[in-house]
């Protein structure tokens, strides 16, 4: 990885209680690269990516974007480091309009990062690419569940993020919607030269569309590598991934 990655978590573990959602976990991202997140239910997948976006500040060790220490800072802060997410439960503003929605995220970023690729330059750049083209003026609480997942990537698209987090942006999704958001998501990677990081329980959606995947169990990462290293790794298939996966493999 050349230079500083993008983002960065040192040790990182999230305490609840007694309970250790997140158990010193250790990766960076670095720029245009597509990782899948993977883990059984309660695994902390959704807490790291908390960690991660600023939602929850660790209990212990460090988090870093671009080099910069970020560790107990606001999820805004971890914004204007170009870190923006989506939520398990799209997070939409039902009404608004759908131009009105993305426009939020253009406005959220400001004008504090100034380099502007074409791609996001307005609301209906961004509804092109995500598939919600001709839709603006509809309001958000009309869409399609799938739709709303959509608009969420757009908002959080319009925030101009060098890293883009997805929490099961798959779940609920028809066979056909799900090879459709699997293209969406290799396109912001391939054309936008976005860093996406990606938790899915659609596994081999996910595994066929990454590069990298990391497997969380019981708040530790238990493996970090591609889809095959991760498919052959006996720790991950004991704990999650059976004998299907390795038939796949
Ligand atoms: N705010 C919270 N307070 C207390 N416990 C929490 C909190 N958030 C998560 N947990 C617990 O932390 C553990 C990890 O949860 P998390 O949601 O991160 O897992 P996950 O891998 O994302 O699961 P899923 O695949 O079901 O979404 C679980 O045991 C969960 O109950």
């Amino acid at each position: 990885m050349k230079g500083h990655p993008l983002l960065e978590a040192r040790e990182l573990t999230v305490r609840f209680g007694g309970l250790t959602a997140v158990d010193a976990v250790s990766a960076a991202f670095g720029a245009a690269e597509l990782v899948g997140i993977i883990g059984p239910n309660g695994a902390g997948k959704t807490t790291f990516f908390n960690a991660l976006s600023g939602i929850n500040a660790p209990t212990q060790g460090e988090l870093y974007a671009g080099g910069q220490r970020l560790t107990g800072a606001a999820p805004h802060r971890f914004a204007e480091h170009g870190v923006a997410r989506s939520f398990q439960t799209p997070r939409v503003f039902h009404g608004l309009s759908v131009a009105a929605n993305v426009g939020f995220g253009l406005q959220f970023a400001g004008r504090r990062r100034r380099e502007v690729p074409t791609w996001l330059r307005d609301e209906a750049a961004i509804l092109a690419l995500i598939g919600l083209g001709g839709q603006q003026d509809r309001p958000a609480g009309d869409l399609t569940p799938s739709q709303q997942r959509l608009l969420e990537i757009g908002m959080a698209l319009a925030t101009r993020p060098r890293v883009l987090l997805l929490d099961e942006v798959a779940a609920g999704l028809s066979e056909l919607e799900l090879r459709q958001m699997g293209q969406l998501i290799s396109r912001l990677r391939a054309e936008l030269d976005l860093t996406v990081i990606w938790i899915e329980h659609a596994v081999s959606t996910l595994l066929h569309h990454v590069e990298r995947v990391l497997v969380l169990h019981q708040g530790r990462k238990i493996a970090d590598g591609t889809p095959a290293e991760v498919a052959r790794n006996a720790e991950v298939v004991e704990a999650y991934l059976g004998d299907e996966m390795v038939e796949t493999a």
